[in-house]
């Protein structure tokens, strides 16, 4: 593993001046979630789910050039669900693959083909990821702006951890050093396309690229909320909690105002 102060920084590129662009994949089937279609078109508490996740970021104003969502080749329900998806840095590309991270990277090679630098960052976010806060998103920025790799938000492990097999309890595992990988995952666009295009379609997350070419991503800490609509029963939950917010959240003033 190579860590921070093993990397040299970056160099060459446009160091202080490098922008930040966010990529949502949202071309997944959500076969899990066993809801009628892709999940993160399922309206919650009044709107898609991906329209809540869009708004995060959205509240984020000048500090993202630009916001990119992927979706299949074939999706008819984006344009229905997301209608105002067209401010002059968002961007959507019918370039879905098979997997999460053939969608990721048919995302990053078109921002290269569209201008982004390999320099620049970008924060990579499960459509299905609908509960991120902007400050939470803000957090990661400025904790991985001056980094060498980039990071992710993460979560400590809130209960015992366990191994089993066969239904049966193999062993009490440490938790002390495991954390729950989230998303945003920011990463220089360069250094990720080259990462993905050699890790190959397995790897479930960008992070787990960039460790497969040597590199230690910084873990920020994240919140239980942050969870990825991913079972049935997240759906109630992710509407409950979207409905206490009582939509001031979104933005980060409403979201400060509410938490401080
Ligand atoms: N081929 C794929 C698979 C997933 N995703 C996206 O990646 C995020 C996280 O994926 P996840 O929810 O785990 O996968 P799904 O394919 O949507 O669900 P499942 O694995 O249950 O089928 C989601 O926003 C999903 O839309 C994608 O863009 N392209
Ligand atoms: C990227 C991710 O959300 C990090 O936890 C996750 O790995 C994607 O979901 P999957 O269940 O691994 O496909």
């Amino acid at each position: 593993m190579t860590t921070d102060s093993e990397i040299p920084s970056p160099s060459g590129g446009k160091g202080e001046a490098s922008r930040f662009f966010a990529l949502v994949p949202c071309a997944g089937n959500g076969s899990r979630a066993g809801s009628d279609g892709p999940k993160q078109y399922k309206a919650l508490h009044g709107k898609a789910m991906v329209g809540h996740t869009l708004e995060a970021f959205r509240a984020l104003g000048d500090t993202l050039a630009g916001l990119w969502v992927v979706i299949s080749p074939d999706d008819d329900a984006f344009a229905k669900a997301c209608p105002d998806f067209r401010r002059p840095n968002e961007v959507l590309l019918r370039a879905g693959g098979a997997t999460r991270a053939a969608t990721v990277l048919n995302g990053l090679k078109s921002m290269l083909s569209g201008g982004a630098d390999p320099m620049d960052w970008v924060l990579v976010h499960d459509a299905a990821r609908c509960l991120v806060m902007p400050a939470q998103i803000m957090a990661l920025v400025d904790a991985c702006r001056d980094d060498a790799v980039g990071g992710l938000l993460a979560q400590k492990l809130p209960d015992t951890l366990k191994s089993g097999t066969s239904g049966r309890v193999l062993a009490t595992i440490d938790r002390s050093d495991k954390w729950l990988a989230q998303t945003p995952q920011m990463f220089r666009v360069g250094a990720l396309v080259e990462a993905l295009e050699s890790a190959g379609d397995a790897v479930t997350d960008e992070s787990s690229a960039m460790e497969a070419s040597g590199l230690a991503p910084r873990l920020v800490p994240g919140s239980a909320q942050n969870f990825k609509v991913t079972y049935p029963e997240d759906f109630a939950l992710a509407e409950a909690i979207l409905a206490s917010r009582q939509g001031s959240r979104q933005t980060l003033e409403g979201w400060n105002h509410e938490h401080t």
